[in-house]
């Protein structure tokens, strides 16, 4: 098995004439979670979204370089469909659709043809159990996702990506819009991901990387400044622009 999930090579990325992503050179190790900091607009989102081809839906995008996931090259000789499904995705708003918790979760599954009542039944808890929601749900599961709290809401959202069995999950601020007791339970849960997933996260939180993340990327105006394992980047940065992001010079 190859070590590291994702390899991305000299990427360059247009929108329009305006360049948000510079020549990145970044390796996403497999099981471990992966964070993105760095001031509004220098590029983690973008970069997330090129990792399962989102920025594709973007009109006037333009990608060169590679990125590789598992050795092969997504932007060549990959199908998009069966890329997305192994990279699910969680947003800083919570999005569950209209219909019950069991239905949020089974809904991916259910779209791909599965009907047996038994093994979507299975399926559904083990990825509640997963997102840490099961406990608080199991006896309302046909009570309408609505009904849920920002935090559980957000974690349904987890679980319903589970339930596609991705290999990646990739989490663009998740927590930004919740409260720190509901962002609390969130980020123990990153500790169980990492184990069946590789992780992505982008957050605004420098202390939120600090907790969560084994491997942090600093980004500044499309270029990435710096990578390496969070205790290091956050100790011991080598580069003086990521020793003024996180002593709070700018940003
Ligand atoms: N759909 C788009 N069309 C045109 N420009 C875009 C688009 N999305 C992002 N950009 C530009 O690309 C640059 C990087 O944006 P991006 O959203 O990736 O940054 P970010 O670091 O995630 O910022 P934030 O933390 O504010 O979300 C910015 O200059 C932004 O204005």
């Amino acid at each position: 098995m190859i070590m590291n999930t994702f390899e991305i090579n000299d990427l360059d990325l247009y929108y329009g004439d305006t360049q948000a992503l510079k020549s990145i050179e970044l390796v996403i190790p497999r099981n471990q979670v992966t964070a993105f900091i760095g001031p509004s607009g220098c590029g983690k989102s973008t970069l997330l979204r090129t990792l399962n081809r989102m920025n594709d839906l973007i009109a006037g995008v333009k990608i060169s370089g590679e990125v590789k996931m598992d050795g092969a090259d997504i932007y060549a000789d990959v199908d998009v469909r069966k890329l997305r499904m192994r990279c699910g995705m969680v947003f800083q708003k919570a999005n569950p659709f209209p219909m019950s918790i069991y239905e949020n979760v089974a809904y991916g599954q259910k779209a791909q043809g599965l009907k047996d009542k038994f093994q979507l039944d299975s399926i559904v808890e083990e990825a509640l159990r997963k997102a840490a929601l099961w406990e608080e749900v199991k006896d309302r599961l046909h009570s309408h996702a609505f009904g849920l709290s920002g935090g559980q809401q957000q974690r349904l959202c987890i679980a319903r990506t589970i339930a596609m069995r991705p290999d990646v999950i990739l989490m663009d601020e998740p927590t930004s819009a919740l409260d720190p007791i509901a962002t609390a339970r969130i980020e123990e849960l990153m500790e169980d991901l990492r184990r069946d997933f590789t992780v992505v996260i982008v957050t605004h939180s420098m202390a939120q990387a600090r907790r969560i993340a084994d491997k942090t990327a600093f980004f500044l105006m499309g270029e990435l400044v710096e990578h390496g394992d969070t205790e290091q980047i956050f100790n011991a940065p080598q580069d003086k622009r990521t020793h003024g992001y996180i002593t709070g010079d700018f940003g």
